[in-house]
């Protein structure tokens, strides 16, 4: 456990890569002001400092470097400790982003930084005053879209430039979205992604996000989310539909199991990458995948890592259906709003009979396989896979 502290230790990251609140968990986020301000008042630069902290959305690694960087331009002036080595590159990007502020005047850094806060706080109340279609309460950031039409809701996935990687907000979000979706009036529900990827798994920065209890209420907390995640789609009362738009990785492969339609571009493939990653089967693929493909099969995608092209995992019995990327598209949406005009209560009611026998054993291993997890995330294997990944080092 001593390695991985180490290695956590070095991970930790207060506002650079994690939460937007801990942006204000840097000890130097403590004020210590020194001279007048001549743009922005200390008294305007200590409201920005607090305001930080009740943002109700995540600004993003990038600004929240910005703010840190000004912070601390504003409150000790130019960058004037050593450069972090290579591989602390959270401290070091932090170290750049102040770094790269120059001599700018902390007078100067302090106005800019009120300025900053406040752009922040406004998009922020804009975005949660939006009034939502159709009585939807709209998830907490854009990197989900949810819609409704012709009887189908869309859960989208949005975050193409990361390969729709989900961060612990988005398990969050996609939670409420399918609460909301179970009970709207839409007869199906579809899960797709933006972008060129269907979803490249759990966001590996996620695990840099560390509490203040520390790694272990770190993994508590993760295998919390997980089961009530997974517990979701075990529950999800309509047929609910996996439109995979491209490769998917991970957690957005072991639920698939727990959907009712897998439809499938041929660009598409399937990859549990767990051992690589020192980690174990999750969405209850420990059970659905050696049921539908049988224990061998199962044991080459969820052991080795083994990855399926689409047709493989129709082989398999995990997409039910491949399309050509060219037509995906159109034949996919053809196909779901045919199906979304069928009655509505028998649909629901033929899926549950269909997967009501197998609920409470689906929870039992959800329930199993996130207890595991939260002992593989304290393992070294797993964090040294973590650490490649964050330092550029691996890609699977
Ligand atoms: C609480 C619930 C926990 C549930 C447990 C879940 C377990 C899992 O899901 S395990 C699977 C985790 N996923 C991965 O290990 C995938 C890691 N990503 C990759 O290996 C690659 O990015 C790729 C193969 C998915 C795509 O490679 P490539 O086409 O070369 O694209 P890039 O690597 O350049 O990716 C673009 C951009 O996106 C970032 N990114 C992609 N995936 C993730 C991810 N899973 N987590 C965090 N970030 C991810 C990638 O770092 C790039 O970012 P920038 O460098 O900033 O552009």
């Amino acid at each position: 456990m001593a390695g991985v502290a180490g290695r956590l230790a070095r991970l930790r990251c207060s506002g650079a890569l994690s939460s937007p609140l801990q942006v204000t968990r840097f000890p130097a986020l403590q004020l210590h002001l020194c001279g007048p301000a001549m743009r922005a008042s200390q008294k305007d630069f200590e409201n920005a400092t607090n305001q930080v902290k009740l943002l109700k959305k995540d600004p993003g690694n990038e600004v929240k470097l910005k703010l840190y960087a000004l912070y601390k331009q504003a409150t000790e002036g130019p960058c004037n400790v050593p450069k972090p080595g290579v591989l602390d590159f959270i401290n070091k990007a932090k170290w750049d982003a102040w770094n790269a502020l120059g001599s700018l005047p902390k007078e100067t850094a302090r106005h800019n930084y009120v300025d900053l806060v406040a752009s922040l706080s406004a998009s922020s109340e804009s975005s949660i005053q939006v009034t939502p279609a159709a009585d939807r309460k709209q998830p907490g950031s854009d990197a989900l879209v949810v819609t409704s039409q012709d009887g189908i809701t869309t859960i989208t996935l949005n975050r193409p430039d990361k390969k729709n990687a989900l961060t612990t907000q988005m398990y969050h979000d996609i939670m409420l979205a399918l609460e909301a979706a179970g009970k709207d009036d839409s007869a199906i529900t579809v899960l797709t992604g933006n972008g060129d990827y269907y979803c490249s798994g759990n966001d590996l920065t996620n695990f840099t996000d560390i509490p203040p209890g520390g790694v272990e209420e770190k993994a508590r907390s993760g295998a919390v989310l997980l089961r009530d995640f997974v517990d979701c789609f075990i529950d999800f009362p309509k047929p609910l539909v996996a439109v995979v738009n491209g490769p998917a990785v991970g957690i957005s492969v072991t639920i698939l199991g727990l959907f009712d339609i897998v439809y499938a571009t041929d660009r598409a493939t399937f990859h549990t990458p767990f051992s690589h990653l020192g980690q174990s089967p999750e969405g209850c693929s420990s059970y659905t995948f050696p049921k539908m493909m049988g224990p061998s099969k199962a044991t080459e995608m969820l052991v080795f890592g083994k990855k399926l092209t689409a047709r493989e995992a129709c082989t398999q019995g995990l997409v039910t259906e491949v399309f050509p990327d060219s037509t995906f598209q159109k034949e996919v949406w053809v196909r779901l709003k045919a199906y979304s005009k069928l009655p509505p209560n028998a649909m629901r009611i033929s899926k549950q009979v269909i997967r009501n026998t197998e609920k409470e054993k689906l929870h039992a291993i959800n329930a199993e396989e996130s207890n595991i997890l939260r002992e593989r995330w304290l393992s070294d294997e797993c964090m040294n896979a973590v650490v490649s990944f964050l330092s550029k080092k691996a890609k699977l």
